[in-house]
């Protein structure tokens, strides 16, 4: 692993101390992409409002096949900066001074020109297509990087074991491990943090987190939203890929890791690591413990949508699934016998969005209390922020009757949003919020059995109308309890 480059380009190179406030340059491959217009510059945008990374210099790259100039890069900033109110002198000091290039990326006299326009410390983020972003770094690995520099690479990472591997030696050809930020903006969300405040910050949760008390645990994140224009992406990915081999996976990981000592990179990540290194298809059977589905037309949230395999751009033939889920275990101590149940969907009846643990039921609920009908349950909300608990208690009326009720705190989104937060750890050099190198290829190893039975046409595609539940055989609608290793 080296950080001194060959043929390091001049100007970027001549870099401050590590640790400094300084100068830096963020160079934001696919800069006229969607993810940079809806997400990304507007996290930048509350970054720097708030008086963080003063001195950033911001370039936007796009791949010049359409015609971007500084003005109209200049107006997406400031359209994005504005959706979150990001008008402060420092945000507004970042519109003025940004810059774009046009450069494919994948050849390196391209990215040479690139990078020669960049000063101080330099921050790369690919939001590229999976393919480009591979292609990009290979290149960049011939050309070199000046010492210090940090890349920000999206999900999905490679597009299955073999190429996140193959990827993770390119980088480790000319960045070290810690100056490379797998973004998984999900680590990002406020609530998703919180779940190690709620586990370790509190005495009465932690000791009935595991399988003598707990009956399964889900991860779920049904969204209302269909395919809004992604196809290019989309159809290549699907609900699998695009949420659960990312995203909910490390909901999985933090809900089920122990305790780290410290929250420092090295002990996060290395908790997480441990537990994905130990999760995989619950019993081996993915053709058993999973469901595909896709949208036909309907309406979700008021919306009319289309089927999904009507949309502009899509291949029906592909059958990309828009609803994915999995039932997997997590075989340590702790967690033995216990069934993670993931789903995420697209187009459906209603937002929900959270991880639920469903405890089991008490040894024995005295003779004489009537009324018991369902577990207590530990609600982590991931939108809205919410956590809450369901209890029976002897509600009102019959003091003998038991009635459920639901305890909740709302709290507000974090000081940033998703973004702001992934963007602040990589300008302060901390990899904390991103995924290290050898967990994402052990969360392409847990679904890669899952989507080679699909591919096999063993797991039947079924369809559910938008704005539907989904499939009625939904795998987490088993009451807990009812899935139990053989
Ligand atoms: N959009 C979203 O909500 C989310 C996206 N992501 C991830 O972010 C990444 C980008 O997604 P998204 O923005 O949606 O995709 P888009 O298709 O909207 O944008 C792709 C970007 O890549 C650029 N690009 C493609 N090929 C080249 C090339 N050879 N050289 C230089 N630039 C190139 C395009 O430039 P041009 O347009 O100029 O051709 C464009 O800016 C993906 O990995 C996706 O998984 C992650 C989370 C959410
Ligand atoms: O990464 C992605 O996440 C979004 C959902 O996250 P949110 O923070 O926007 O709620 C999902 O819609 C998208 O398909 C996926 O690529």
């Amino acid at each position: 692993m080296t950080t001194s480059p060959p043929s390091a380009p001049g100007p970027v190179a001549d870099l401050p101390a590590a640790g400094d406030r300084v100068s830096q340059t963020l160079l934001l491959l696919g800069g006229t992409g969607d993810l940079a217009a809806r997400l990304l510059l507007p996290g930048l945008g509350r970054l720097v409002d708030t008086g963080a990374q003063p001195g950033l210099t911001l370039i936007g790259s796009g791949s010049g096949t359409e015609d971007w100039d500084d003005e109209r890069w200049r107006r997406r900033v400031a359209d994005a900066f504005a959706t979150v109110g990001a008008d402060g002198p420092r945000a507004t000091e970042v519109v003025r001074t940004t810059r774009y290039v046009s450069a494919d990326v994948t050849r390196e006299e391209d990215l040479r020109r690139l990078l020669t326009d960049c000063r101080g410390r330099l921050v790369i983020f690919f939001a590229l297509p999976p393919m480009i972003t591979a292609r990009a770094a290979a290149a960049l690995a011939r050309i070199g990087l000046p010492p210090g520099t940090r890349l920000m690479l999206e999900k999905p990472f490679g597009t299955n074991a073999v190429s996140a591997r193959s990827l993770n030696g390119i980088l480790a050809r000319f960045v070290p491990e810690d100056q490379v930020h797998r973004i998984d903006h999900f680590l990002g969300k406020s609530t998703v943090m919180n779940i190690l405040g709620l586990r370790f910050a509190n005495r009465i949760f932690e000791p009935v987190l595991n399988s003598a008390h707990v009956a399964c645990v889900d991860v779920v994140f049904d969204e209302t939203l269909g395919l809004e224009g992604r196809a290019g992406y989309y159809d290549g990915a699907g609900a699998l890929v695009d949420m659960v081999q990312s995203h909910l996976l490390q909901v999985l990981a933090l809900i089920a890791m122990d305790a780290p000592p410290t929250l420092d990179a090295r002990d996060l990540r290395g908790r997480k690591a441990q537990v994905l290194r130990a999760t995989r298809v619950w019993d081996d059977d993915p053709v058993r413990w999973s469901r595909r589905a896709r949208y036909t037309a309907g309406e979700a949230a008021g919306r009319r949508l289309p089927a999904y395999a009507d949309e502009p751009g899509i291949d029906p033939n592909r059958e990309t699934e828009t609803l994915a889920e999995v039932v997997l275990a997590v075989d340590t101590w702790r967690w033995a016998g216990v069934p993670f149940r993931l789903r995420s969907g697209k187009a459906l009846a209603g937002k929900r969005e959270e991880a639920v643990v469903t405890f089991k039921q008490p040894p024995r609920v005295p003779t004489g209390l009537t009324g018991y009908e369902q577990p207590d349950r530990l609600r982590i909300g991931f939108g809205p922020d919410r956590l809450s608990l369901d209890v029976n208690i002897n509600g009102p009326g019959n003091p003998l009757e038991l009635d459920q009720v639901n305890l909740a705190a709302d709290f507000g989104p974090g000081e940033l949003p998703p973004y702001g937060e992934v963007l602040r750890g990589a300008f302060e050099g901390d990899p904390a919020l991103s995924v290290r190198g050898d967990t994402v290829e052990d969360s392409w190893r847990i679904v890669e059995p899952v989507l080679e039975a699909w591919r096999a046409g063993a797991v039947p595609l079924q369809e559910y109308p938008a704005g539907s539940h989904g499939p009625g055989d939904s795998l987490l609608t088993p009451a807990p309890g009812e899935l139990r290793r053989h």
